[in-house]
């Protein structure tokens, strides 16, 4: 029987680990942790990890037609039952060190950028736009990943070729897209705005290109809800609003813009938060999570 301990970590982000299984396979581990306002909350949302990795696997398994995918299995005896449903076994790859964003909406660092030069990373962008604007179409607007801590740095498409090679900047770009685009026609069929979304890509052995890490989940992901979407302002976020709501009340007594770390979450606020992601993902998968995995 495999335990965790039994396989060393090779990487570790905020609410997600990876593991060496063997030469060419990893596992990927998604936590119940979740953060708010650039911190990790002290207070873990039960089920969080298994809904996300379930919801990977839904889009998996959906974009396979489009492009493969580093998933091996979600359901294998070498996944430790101590992670079971919220771990992955997947294939290594050569990452590509670009974090391959797409948005169909105008907001975060791309609006922050937008209203600073009328572009995102290098793409001309029509005047009168602002927060939460539906972008004429889908826009690649890539990023290099940062040190821990510090947020991604959004570049050029040119500096992206710098970076890979213009085949593989190029397949990144084109991938990304067509990718953002079926995923967005899903998730507004099922009420959802898909506004923006983070990829990984690896390339194989064989020097395909491969979907890699997560993909499409709340953390990798903004998902509004169609219903009472307005341009002109912040939309909330499908999962994570209840929780930025209460951390920002003043029941928390908590400032976001000061050094200390947020107060616990109330148990109301856990509880909604995780009915949220369950609904996330029963919307957009039409399957119940009860039977997962
Ligand atoms: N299939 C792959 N092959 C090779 N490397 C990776 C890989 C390395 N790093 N990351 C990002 C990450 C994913 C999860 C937890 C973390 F801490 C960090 C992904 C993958 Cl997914």
């Amino acid at each position: 029987m495999t335990v965790l301990a039994d396989y060393p970590q090779v990487a570790a982000g905020k609410v997600r680990e990876l593991y060496a299984v063997d030469d060419d396979l990893l596992l990927f581990v998604a936590s119940d942790r979740i953060s708010a306002y650039d911190h990790v909350l002290a207070t873990p949302i039960p089920d969080k990890g298994r809904v996300l990795t379930a919801m990977s696997v839904f889009w998996f398994e959906l974009l396979a037609d489009e492009i493969g995918t580093h998933l091996v299995s979600a359901d294998d005896p070498r996944i430790p039952d101590e992670v079971r449903g919220r771990a992955l076994l997947v294939r290594k790859l050569r990452m590509l060190p670009v974090e391959a964003v797409a948005r169909g909406y105008l907001t975060g660092s791309g609006l922050i950028d937008y209203d600073r030069t009328g572009e995102v990373c290098g793409v001309a962008l029509p005047p009168g736009l602002f927060e939460s604007s539906k972008l004429p179409e889908p826009i690649f607007t890539p990023a290099t990943k940062a040190a821990i801590g510090e947020h991604d740095e959004n570049v050029t498409y040119d500096e992206v070729a710098a970076l890979l090679g213009e085949e593989d900047a190029s397949r990144v770009r084109a991938a990304t897209l067509k990718i953002y685009l079926r995923a967005a026609e899903h998730a507004e069929s099922r009420g959802l705005i898909l506004a923006d979304t983070k990829f990984e890509f690896g390339v194989d052995a064989a020097g395909e290109l491969v979907l890699a890490d997560e993909v499409l989940t709340p953390d990798s992901s903004r998902f509004w809800p169609l219903e009472g979407y307005e341009p002109g302002r912040p939309q909330p976020s499908f999962d994570k609003q209840f929780v930025r709501n209460w951390l920002l009340s003043p029941e928390a007594g908590w400032d976001r813009h000061g050094e200390l770390a947020p107060p616990a979450l109330p148990d109301h606020v856990v509880e909604a938060t995780r009915l949220r992601y369950i609904e996330a993902y029963e919307r957009i998968t039409g399957r119940a999570f009860a039977d997962w995995p």
